[in-house]
């Protein structure tokens, strides 16, 4: 059995030179027609595969999900977490018992501090109250909503991390969003692909450099804010996440497990950072999409009204009386391709996949963006149309092909978290507000801004009260 096929690599540079670097999507999908479903390319001297398609996607993450949930643990963005913390966090821990440990500790955590119950839907809304405001404030005038979203995003999780919400301008707020804003456009793109390939420059003062100083910062206010909050706790009451975690390691003590607070730091980053970013782009590509499809913008307009009549605000259970706006929310998601390559996963054994041998310690890189529109799947593989979620009835039906949150063991740990609250900001300020995208715009540019998250192009909008509010 042989290794998968791929473009021949040069020394040192492997496949560096093959790939557009600022989006390397078109190229992966090139080599896909070429070498099939599953082809390699070697970032630098590492070999990597590349897994396309649903049937490659879920034998290797479900069928074997046993040998293909590591992480690789050299590439810059390990660099860049390891630059202070002690610790990997939960995203790049590789597949051991210290990520079973955070991973389970994490989703239960999330799950205490109101997933599934009132307390996380009040935060949401709450905070969508916030943009609301704002954007009343906006009505007449042209908004560029880029920030805003990640501003709202940002709060919400930090509601569950430290409980509390910041200032649109609280220098905490606009520190952290920046840094998430610059720093997933560098991991995957141009100079983290630049990084992981050529050792030797990894010292220069590069761009790639920002990112570890921006790390650097990041750390010392998660020390800050860890220390602050050890001063108002009451053990075994905790508030919010960094309470639990804290009651967490005092039950402990030093049993040789991989709670501690440098892990602490790191996983609070994490969530930070993955509960925010990619919200605030779905949000993004949302409304770019709405504006240009007013005709479906209506439709969820229409049943939003009916399902909600006089009711003060919605509920995330609504969504079983949506299927339209579901429906919507899916195709958005589909198109966002928000983490077009997942987060790189790497081999814990020697395996097979597809009928090829892929040898441990092998870099993978789930392409998700393939299976969000291969064709055979959908529809409409290449349009926005709702109609890929509804079935002849008019039912929301989900496509086992719908995957932005991956697939297997190391499946987003947000994922609820995100559904909710795209659904209560969507059907919130839907039923406040049409959307208007302004007349001397242009042609929409659909094509996102490429990196380990993707982004909508800036664009502004026009707003319009549609309904009032009610108490
Ligand atoms: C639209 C929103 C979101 C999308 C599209 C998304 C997508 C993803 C993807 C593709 C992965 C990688 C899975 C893999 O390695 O196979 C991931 C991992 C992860 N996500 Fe999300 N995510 C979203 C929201 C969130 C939110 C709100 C949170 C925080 C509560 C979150 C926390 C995480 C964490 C902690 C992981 C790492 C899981 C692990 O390695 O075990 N995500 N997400």
């Amino acid at each position: 059995k042989e290794f998968p096929p791929g473009p021949r690599p040069l020394p040192i540079l492997g496949n560096l030179l093959q790939l557009n670097l600022k989006n390397p999507i078109a190229d992966l999908e090139r080599l896909a027609k070429r070498y099939g479903n599953v082809y390699s390319i070697f970032i630098g001297k590492r070999p990597a595969v590349v897994i396309n398609g649903l049937q490659a996607l879920k034998e290797a993450l479900v069928t074997k999900a046993a040998d293909f949930s590591g992480r690789s643990q050299d590439l810059m963005v390990n660099h860049v977490v390891l630059v202070k913390a002690n610790a990997q966090g939960v995203i790049l821990a590789d597949y051991n018992t210290a990520w079973k440990e955070q991973r389970r500790f994490g989703l239960m955590t999330l799950r205490n501090f109101g997933l599934g119950k009132q307390t996380m839907e009040q935060n949401i809304l709450r905070e969508t109250d916030h943009i609301t405001q704002l954007i009343e404030q906006s009505v007449g005038k042209m908004l560029n909503p880029q920030l805003l979203f990640h501003n709202a995003a940002s709060n919400i999780i930090c509601q569950v991390l430290f409980a509390r919400r910041f200032d649109y301008e609280d220098e905490f707020m606009k520190f952290f969003v920046g840094l998430f804003q610059e720093t997933s456009k560098i991991f995957n793109g141009r100079w983290g692909m630049i990084y992981d390939s050529i050792p030797i420059v990894r010292n220069l003062p590069l761009p790639f450099r920002k990112a570890f100083e921006l790390f650097k910062v990041a750390h010392e206010k998660r020390l800050v804010m860890v220390a602050e909050n050890k001063k108002t706790r009451i053990p075994g009451k905790p508030r919010h996440f960094i309470d639990s975690y804290l009651d967490e390691l005092d039950k402990r003590g030093d049993d040789g497990s991989s709670f501690s607070e440098d892990q602490l730091c790191a996983f609070i980053l994490d969530l930070h950072f993955a509960g925010t970013d990619t919200i605030a782009n779905t949000l993004l590509t949302a409304f770019l999409y709405l504006m240009n499809y007013p005709k479906i913008q209506e439709r969820c307009q229409q049943e939003i009204d009916n399902v909600l009549d006089e009711k003060k605000e919605p509920c995330f259970e609504d969504r079983h009386q949506m299927p339209y706006v579901q429906a919507v929310i899916h195709e958005i998601q589909r198109v966002a391709d928000t983490v077009p390559l997942s987060v790189f996963h790497c081999t814990s054994k020697d395996t097979q996949l597809m009928g090829y041998s892929i040898p441990k310690g092998t870099i993978i890189i789930p392409n998700l963006s393939s299976v969000l529109k291969e064709e055979g799947q959908w529809k409409s593989p290449h349009e926005f149309n709702p109609e890929n979620f509804l079935n002849d009835r008019g039912e929301f039906v989900k496509p086992e092909a719908f995957v932005p949150f991956s697939t297997g063991h190391r499946m987003c740990l947000g994922e609820v978290l995100a559904r909710m609250e795209l659904f209560l900001i969507v059907v919130t300020l839907l039923r406040r507000f049409k959307f208007i995208w302004p007349e001397d715009a242009g042609e929409p540019e659909y094509t996102p801004v490429f990196g380990s998250t993707q982004t909508p192009k800036p664009y502004s909008m026009k707003v319009q009260v549609r309904s009032r509010r009610l108490s």
